[in-house]
Order: C-alpha cells, then structure tokens, then sequence
C-alpha cells in the first residue's frame, strides 16, 4: 500500500467519539486501525520506514496501545520486542528501569519501566507508540533506555501531535499528524 493510500486508510477508519455528558472533550477511537487488516498489515512496515537509516536493534512501546503497535513494527524490522510498564499496578517481578515522566497529555505524571535485563548496551532502541502529544511518556522511555545502556535512535507513531521542538529533541517522526484526523 502506498503512503497515501494507507494516510487515507487511516483518516477513515478513524473516530472521535463523543462521551456525553460530565467529559468536555471527544476522546480519539483507534479501533477502526486494528480492526482493518489492510490497515494492519500496512502499519508495520510503514512505521519502521520512518527510520530506513537507523538499524534499530530491538522496539521499545509503553502499555497499552504501543503493545499492539510496537509488536507490528519489530516483526517488519526482524528485531524482538520490550514492553514498557506504567508504574502504580500489577509490579513486575524482578529488577526494572524506571523514569518518571513529565505530566503527559492527560496530565498525569507517570512512571515508565522495563524488566532491565531486556535491553542490553549496543541495542539500538526504537520507540514505536500510537501517538505522540507532550512527548512526555516518549522523553521518559528515552531516560529509560539510556539508563539500561542502550541507544535512544527515534520515536516513530502513527499520529504526530507534539511541537516542532518536541519532534527534534525527541526525534519523533509519525504518518499523520492530528489535524488530518
Ligand atoms: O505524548 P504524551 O503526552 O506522553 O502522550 C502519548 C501517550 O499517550 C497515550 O497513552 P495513554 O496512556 O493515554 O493511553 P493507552 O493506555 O491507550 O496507550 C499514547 O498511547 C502515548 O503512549
Ligand atoms: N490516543 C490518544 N488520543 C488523543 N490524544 C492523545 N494524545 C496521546 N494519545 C492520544
């Protein structure tokens, strides 16, 4: 699929849902993507695109969302997969790597972890997430990385939504960008 039929794939199978009453915003519905296996099958392969230079070693995704994301971008690059956790439920039972990060897009600061043995110095770490805002969740799973002796090279997304300063420090490159949703 090209990239502008899959951006026109995305568009359409995309939904802001109106909670109702008591919420003041839409919320983004991102079901239509996993639901499409055209869209599916396409997001991998286009998502480890975004970096044809880099030679990612391993993808790094955060619950929940980048945990059906990341997956799908690792088996286009024929590298392994880390999950990383978000502090405060069901701990992990052996040593971790944490970062706090800086208050995200819903405004709450939380901490980011991945089971430390999983990243190894020399690894070359994509972050592959769904979508990007603050880059607060991204920026601590850099921190988290880097702390474990690996290499930070990118963050790839589907949606893009961060400043312009925030896409440069954190090298984040995305197939959309909010506006087009
Ligand atoms: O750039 P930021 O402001 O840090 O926001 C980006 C993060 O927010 C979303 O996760 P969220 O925890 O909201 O939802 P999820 O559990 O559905 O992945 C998204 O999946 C990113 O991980
Ligand atoms: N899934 C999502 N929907 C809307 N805004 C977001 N910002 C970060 N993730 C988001």
């Amino acid at each position: 699929m090209s990239s502008s039929d899959l951006t026109t794939e995305l568009i359409g199978a995309f939904r802001w849902n109106d909670p109702g009453q008591d919420f003041p915003h839409l919320v983004s519905d991102l079901s239509g993507w996993w639901r499409s296996p055209t869209v599916l099958r396409a997001l991998g392969p286009a998502l480890a695109a975004l970096f044809p230079e880099e030679a990612p070693t391993v993808v790094v995704s955060p619950e929940v969302t980048g945990f059906i994301v990341g997956p799908l971008v690792a088996m286009a690059l024929e590298v392994g997969f880390v999950e990383a956790y978000k502090g405060g439920h069901s701990p992990v039972a052996e040593p971790m790597t944490w970062a706090q990060a800086a208050p995200d897009h819903k405004g709450r600061r939380l901490s980011l972890g991945v089971r430390t043995r999983q990243l190894r110095p020399g690894d070359r770490a994509l972050i592959v997430d769904d979508w990007i805002t603050t880059g607060a969740q991204s920026r601590a799973l850099g921190e988290v990385v880097t702390a474990c002796g690996a290499v930070p090279i990118g963050t790839a997304a589907i949606v893009g939504e961060c400043s312009a300063e925030v896409a440069a420090e954190l090298r984040v490159r995305s197939l959309i960008r909010a506006e087009q949703l």
